[in-house]
């Protein structure tokens, strides 16, 4: 598992190994680790002229020590120190070893035009604007300079790419790109949530020896190595009702086929036993596709309510099978809701839930339960000024929820009391009391009809086995973007082709668990 901390955690633990630590021997450590990855990247591209963007703090100071580990190894170097007050207003201990190497140190006072030159020749870009002290954006004299990056520089962030909040919260499209950002310790939650993932490029983190393994994280990621220790493996007691049993409501005559996929991804994922509760076509589809599936209700571990669900259809049959919807949402069971099933979500559930909207369902779901948009989520650091010249007392919107899409996460979590899978390229995972999870395992090829079907049948599967709401959401968003991933190789894919996809993915991912050590 990937677990990122919060700068908080962060500065309490640089504090506690600064103590315990020769003076500036941590800013050292970073510095080294930049130095040696910048090193591996030239050397792959063949490159040989350095530029390092220097801000005012020690993010600044790392960039200065390792640039001048590059000059001293023979790369042709320059810094650029972006605060007014020039030469003093940097890291002094780094300028004195970015001079003694033979660094060429430019000052913002030389012009836009000059220093934009001198940025545009590099072959790969330290950006040491700012880290963990910075706040959000970027200040027109550096965006000048980041915009004047030739295109095929390697862009190295150091810590994060400057403009970014560090705490991943606000988005911001003033900041830098970063093809790899180097961060020190641990990751920082900025680096996983998708306000500041993509900016974020490759991520490496360098040892630099604090201590945070016994701290809790703010984020988590689940890896493929993860799975294994969480994904339900039958033993030899088992049999099919106590490996559970998952009773999906889904389809209806207008949306047959969602039926037909949560059904496959749930056979495909190894439920013990599938109940499905449709209307005749979808009943009908679903006997050729998945013959394995029960037709009816019946006791069932956990329900999957809602793909392909026709809340307005009054016919006897869409009436029964909304009659069932309704009675597994009132149940004390596990229940899994998604499309047509949100919009019978009422309010908050004790039992076991897990909402997995995209970002229109999630507007419209805030909106229904009484939440207004002009504000920003409860998790916001900061009220974007955009959000807060809307009026108060409007519908939320699907760009509310993309622009803050954590704030908004945790609303929902905090309104309903159940564990949110908010879909998209990151989809993250919210209960309360818990880090958050994200996961970006998909490509973007996953962005289809009828994918979120798939991710049900799975997340229904883990429920009905017995698994906590939040590893279930976050591990069925792992397998759901793997086998997408492995299905698509680089190319087009349809949902069923995931949903089929499944078992030899959880298969090489259990192997995977058998043959890693220990
Ligand atoms: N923690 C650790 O274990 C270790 C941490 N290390 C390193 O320290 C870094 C944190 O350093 P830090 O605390 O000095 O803050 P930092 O990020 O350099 O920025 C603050 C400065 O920037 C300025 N500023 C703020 N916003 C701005 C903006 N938008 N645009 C422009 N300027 C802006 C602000 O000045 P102000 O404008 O407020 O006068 C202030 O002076 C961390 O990320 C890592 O790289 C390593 O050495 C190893 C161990
Ligand atoms: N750009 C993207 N990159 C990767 N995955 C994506 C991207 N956009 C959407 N997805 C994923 O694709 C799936 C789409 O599901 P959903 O919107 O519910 O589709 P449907 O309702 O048609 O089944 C989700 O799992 C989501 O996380
Ligand atoms: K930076």
């Amino acid at each position: 598992m990937i677990r990122a901390h919060s700068v908080e955690t962060v500065r309490a633990a640089e504090a506690a190994a600064m103590a315990e630590l020769p003076e500036g021997e941590l800013m050292a450590r970073a510095a080294r680790g930049l130095a040696d990855v910048a090193t591996a990247r030239l050397t792959d591209s063949g490159g040989t002229t350095v530029v390092g963007l220097v801000g005012a703090g020690d993010n600044g100071g790392d960039t200065l020590y390792a640039v001048a580990h590059l000059a001293e190894a023979g790369y042709a170097c320059a810094v650029v120190l972006l605060p007014a007050a020039g030469r003093d207003g940097v890291h002094a201990g780094g300028l004195e070893a970015a001079d003694g190497a033979g660094v060429m140190v430019h000052l913002v006072a030389e012009g836009p035009e000059a220093l934009a030159q001198v940025v545009a020749e590099a072959d790969l870009v330290l950006d040491g604007i700012v880290g963990i002290g910075g706040r959000p954006g970027l200040r027109p004299e550096a965006a000048r300079l980041v915009d004047a990056v030739d295109d095929d520089a390697w862009v190295l962030a150091v810590d994060l790419a400057s403009g970014l909040d560090p705490a991943g919260e606000s988005g911001e499209d003033d900041a830098v790109w970063a093809d790899e950002t180097v961060t020190f310790g641990t990751p920082k939650p900025v680096h996983l949530l998708p306000a500041g993932e993509a900016a974020t490029g490759r991520l490496t983190v360098v040892d630099i020896g604090i201590e945070v393994d016994e701290v809790p994280a703010a984020v988590e990621r689940l890896e493929w190595d993860d799975v294994a220790a969480l994904w339900p493996v039958p033993g030899r007691g088992d049999d099919k009702y106590s490996r559970g049993v998952l009773g999906l409501v889904a389809g209806s005559e207008a949306y047959p086929g969602a039926a037909v996929l949560g059904a496959t991804a749930a056979a495909e994922a190894g439920v013990g036993m599938l109940r499905l509760v449709a209307t005749p076509t979808p009943v009908g589809l679903v006997h050729q596709a998945v013959p394995e599936a029960v037709v009816g209700d019946g006791r069932v571990q956990a329900w999957a309510v809602g793909p392909g669900l026709d809340t307005e259809a009054t016919d006897a049959d869409a009436v029964a099978q909304l009659d069932v919807a309704r009675a597994a949402l009132g149940s004390e069971l596990p229940v899994v809701v998604d499309a047509g099933g949100l919009a019978l979500v009422a309010g908050r559930r004790e039992a076991p839930t897990v909402l997995t909207p995209h970002a229109g369902e999630l507007a419209r779901l805030l909106t229904r339960l009484g939440t207004t948009g002009g504000q920003r989520g409860s998790g916001s650091a900061s009220s974007s000024p955009a959000a807060d010249e809307l009026p108060a007392g409007r519908p939320v919107t699907a760009d509310d929820v993309r622009a803050d899409p954590l704030g908004h996460a945790r609303r929902l979590a905090a309104l309903t009391g159940a564990t949110v899978l908010l879909k998209g390229a990151t989809t993250l995972v919210v209960t309360e009391g818990h880090a958050v999870r994200s996961q970006a395992d998909a490509p973007p090829w996953l962005a289809t009809a009828g994918a979120g079907d798939v991710l049900t049948g799975i997340v229904g599967t883990l429920l009905a086995s017995g698994l906590e709401p939040h590893d279930a959401a976050a591990l069925g968003a792992l397998v759901h973007g793997v086998t997408a991933d492995r299905v698509s190789n680089g190319g087009p894919l349809r949902a069923l082709a995931v949903a089929h996809g499944i078992r030899p993915t959880v298969r090489d991912l259990l192997a995977r668990g058998r043959s890693a050590p220990a």
